[in-house]
């Protein structure tokens, strides 16, 4: 059955889940602040680079099913089911998250609300947020307690994030167990088909729900940092860190998921979500709880750090005038992301140490050039090896791990690479004359 659905915010995960959406038969209306936003997405433009997305908007929007406003009382009128997918960074004064846009978006929709509605919180919120706002939005709304909150928290993968919108994993959907309302009823309407394919559901308080979320990410970022920091004994003993995460990755209680060792993580979610989560352990009087988590954030800033410096020791002790090419901007490939990005962190960090960085990223240079202006950014990779005493592999995009270090090697001035990302065959690039580097493995 088709619902009448609003996505209120329409970045990386509101145009994503309208689109997809619009994909499962509903109608559906994308709301944002962002004019110029709005507009591109208006004429079926995805304003960032999301494998398979602009396929699947473009041929929604020209079907009717998907249409974009900056209008929220047009969202209001047509849609009986909102969600909210505005953005929740951290907070520039601290570790906590700034609640103002999602604040302002419920402040603005709610008091529209004149028919019985469900809004459906989907962005990472601090525990405690949707009860907050299930009662500000009853006080708001002119139905009062016909306008029922509920928290669906989203856990696509950017990259993958339109699989991940049709065929999710699991569903999470918090309700107040004293005030349930219709809303139970309506999600599983909106998700009716991945129900149908059985795809688990956990219904629960909201309390609950907000933590699934935090915890899914917190466990995400505590893997990571654990094998890095397993790398960093590795580094220590001549011990390769790969090997050792095949060995541990095959008990099925591990998993060798999350276990590439490297550069770390970064992104608009992991490094936010962690320290968020401290932040309102700490409000909640349980920052104990959670101290181990500001371990895997410092594990995880260390990895940049060591590349750094792995680099200075490479080019003979000293960056200031060192021909560098740095290969990867976005925090992860397949994503134009560059929040948080241990690649362009480690780019400007160089650069600032007086290095002659050059950078190259396939779709993550116009969001690199925004944040530093100042680097050099090639149009190809063999344009940023040319002449570089030093090549650092620091997103895994797919052209970076084709490289022929052949090919390369006729370029660069000295054959020295870092593989940030441990993902190239360090044996052909061996072979080839080149210096390897890896993190936590075994060494050219
Ligand atoms: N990016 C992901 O992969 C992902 C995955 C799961 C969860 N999340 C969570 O989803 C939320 C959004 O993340 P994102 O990466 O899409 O952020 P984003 O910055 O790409 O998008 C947020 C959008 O909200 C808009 N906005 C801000 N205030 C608004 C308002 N009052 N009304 C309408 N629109 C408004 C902004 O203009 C922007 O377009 C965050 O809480 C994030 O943690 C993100
Ligand atoms: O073994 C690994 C796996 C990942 N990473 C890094 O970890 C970061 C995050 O990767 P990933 O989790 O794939 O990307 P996101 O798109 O940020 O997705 C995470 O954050 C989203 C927003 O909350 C959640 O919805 C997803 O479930 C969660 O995986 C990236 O920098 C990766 O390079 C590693 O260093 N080693």
């Amino acid at each position: 059955m088709s619902e009448r659905i609003s996505v209120i915010g329409t970045g990386y995960l509101g145009a994503t889940h309208a689109a997809g959406m619009a994909e499962l038969g509903h109608e559906v209306i994308g709301v944002d602040v962002d004019a110029e936003k709005i507009e591109r997405l208006s004429r079926g433009e995805v304003p960032f680079y999301e494998p398979g997305l602009p396929e699947l908007l473009r041929k929604h929007v020209e079907s009717g099913r998907l249409r974009f406003t900056t209008d929220i009382r047009e969202a209001a009128e047509f849609a009986d089911v909102h969600f909210i997918g505005v953005g929740t960074p951290q907070l520039k004064s601290g570790y906590g998250a700034d609640m103002v846009y999602v604040d302002a978006a419920i402040d603005a929709l709610a008091p529209l609300l004149t028919r019985p509605s469900v809004i459906l919180g989907k962005s990472t919120v601090p525990v405690g947020t949707a009860a907050r706002l299930a009662a500000r939005v009853r006080e708001l709304a002119p139905v009062g307690d016909d306008a029922q909150l509920g928290w669906n928290p989203e856990f696509l993968r950017e990259g993958f994030a339109v699989e991940d919108t049709l065929r999710p994993d699991r569903l999470v959907l918090g309700v107040d167990p004293v005030q349930p309302g219709r809303i139970e009823e309506v999600a599983r309407r909106v998700y009716a088909d991945a129900l149908a394919r059985e795809t688990p559901i956990v219904v629960t308080d909201l309390a609950t729900a907000e933590l699934v979320k935090v915890s899914a990410n917190a466990f995400l970022a505590t893997k990571i940092s654990f094998i890095n920091a397993v790398a960093e004994v590795c580094d220590a003993t001549g011990a390769d860190v790969k090997d050792l995460a095949d060995a541990i990755g095959y008990d099925d209680r591990i998993g060798r998921k999350f276990l590439g060792a490297g550069l770390g993580f970064g992104g608009g979610c992991l490094p936010k979500d962690i320290r968020a989560f401290m932040a309102r352990a700490g409000e909640l009087g349980v920052d104990q709880a959670l101290t181990f988590l500001r371990e895997v954030d410092a594990v995880n800033l260390r990895r940049r750090q060591h590349v750094v410096e792995l680099a200075e020791r490479e080019v003979g002790g000293s960056l200031v005038g060192a021909r560098i090419a740095v290969l990867g901007a976005a925090f992860k490939p397949d994503s134009d992301d560059v929040r948080d990005s241990p690649a362009l962190d480690v780019a400007g960090q160089l650069h600032l140490a007086g290095a002659h960085v050059r950078v190259h990223d396939p779709e993550g240079m116009v969001n690199a050039a925004r944040v530093w202006p100042t680097l050099d950014f090639a149009e190809s990779p063999q344009g940023a090896v040319q002449d570089a005493d030093l090549v650092i592999l620091a997103t895994e995009w797919r052209q970076f791990r084709d490289l022929d270090p052949e090919e390369v090697g006729r370029l660069v001035a000295h054959r020295r690479i870092i593989d940030g990302r441990n993902c190239l065959p360090a044996e052909r690039w061996i072979a080839a004359g080149w210096t390897y580097r890896g993190l936590g493995r075994h060494s050219g």
